[in-house]
């Protein structure tokens, strides 16, 4: 997957470049990453990529110019075919479904803006579509574009080694993910529940969902209303009802 960052900060993005999933993600040629700074497409002696914003008011607006000349060098980078993206709080949030159709594009341009926003010409012409991380405010969108990568890089096939499917990552099937446990089986006087000791694949299976849908049920149970459950599913949730503290 090719992506284009348009920031003004550009090496922020060797938090994902250089460490982890998505940095291996990047050496073994999955994502190619390009950040591309505004700055390069100024002209004057201060290299101005914002201004004062009419109508007053605090703080100031990144200018539309340099912002479109790098959106025009972004899409070229990623091969003429990109979706462009605003990161704002003004977005859609992000959620599992919209990540994996992302993950579908062949090419994204990301553009993180600072300051108290961008031109509004901007968005309305070149930017396909603002989406959030969440409903709080950022001082750039360049944390929320790395979030979105970081999670979009796991999907493309060959990123996780077969021993981390995405697949079984916890809102891949719409649920909390359930608990882990490592060595040493007694930790500080809590011992890891017999189940995950033996070796029943099947029954640590079937308490791995259990514990899913119990979390999900107490701490997200909006995420159950918008979900197919399957048999075996609904007869695990009863079990949970059943055995709830009155
Ligand atoms: N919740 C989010 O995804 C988010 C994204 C960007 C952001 N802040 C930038 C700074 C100026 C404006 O471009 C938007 N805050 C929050």
């Amino acid at each position: 997957m090719r992506v284009a960052a348009i920031s003004i900060f550009p090496e922020m993005f060797r938090a994902i470049t250089d460490y982890g999933v998505s940095g291996r993600a990047v050496s073994e040629g999955h994502l190619v990453l390009d950040c591309i700074n505004p700055r390069t497409f100024t002209h004057d002696r201060h290299r101005t990529v914002d201004d004062r914003p009419y109508g007053g008011g605090p703080g100031m607006v990144m200018k539309a110019e340099p912002l479109e000349a790098a959106i025009d060098e972004a899409v070229e980078r990623v091969g003429g075919e990109a979706k462009v993206i605003c990161l704002s709080p003004q977005g859609r949030v992000l959620d599992q479904a919209m990540v994996e159709s992302l993950a579908e594009e062949p090419g994204l341009v990301l553009l993180s803006g600072r300051y108290e926003g961008i031109d509004e010409r901007v968005l309305e012409s070149w930017v396909d579509e603002e989406i959030s991380i969440g409903d709080y405010v950022l001082s750039g969108g360049e944390l929320a574009a790395m979030v979105l990568v970081d999670a979009v890089v796991r999907q493309i096939p060959g990123v996780l080694g077969h021993s981390q499917s995405a697949v079984e990552d916890s809102f891949a099937d719409g649920l909390l993910d359930c608990p882990h446990y490592t060595r040493p089986e007694a930790h500080r006087g809590s011992r890891v529940p017999e189940v995950l000791l033996g070796g029943d694949h099947e029954r640590i299976r079937r308490w791995r969902l259990k514990q899913s849908l119990q979390r999900t049920l107490i701490r997200r149970p909006e995420l159950l209303q918008e979900r197919e459950l399957t048999a075996e599913e609904q007869r695990l949730l009863a079990e949970i009802e059943n055995e709830r503290p009155d």
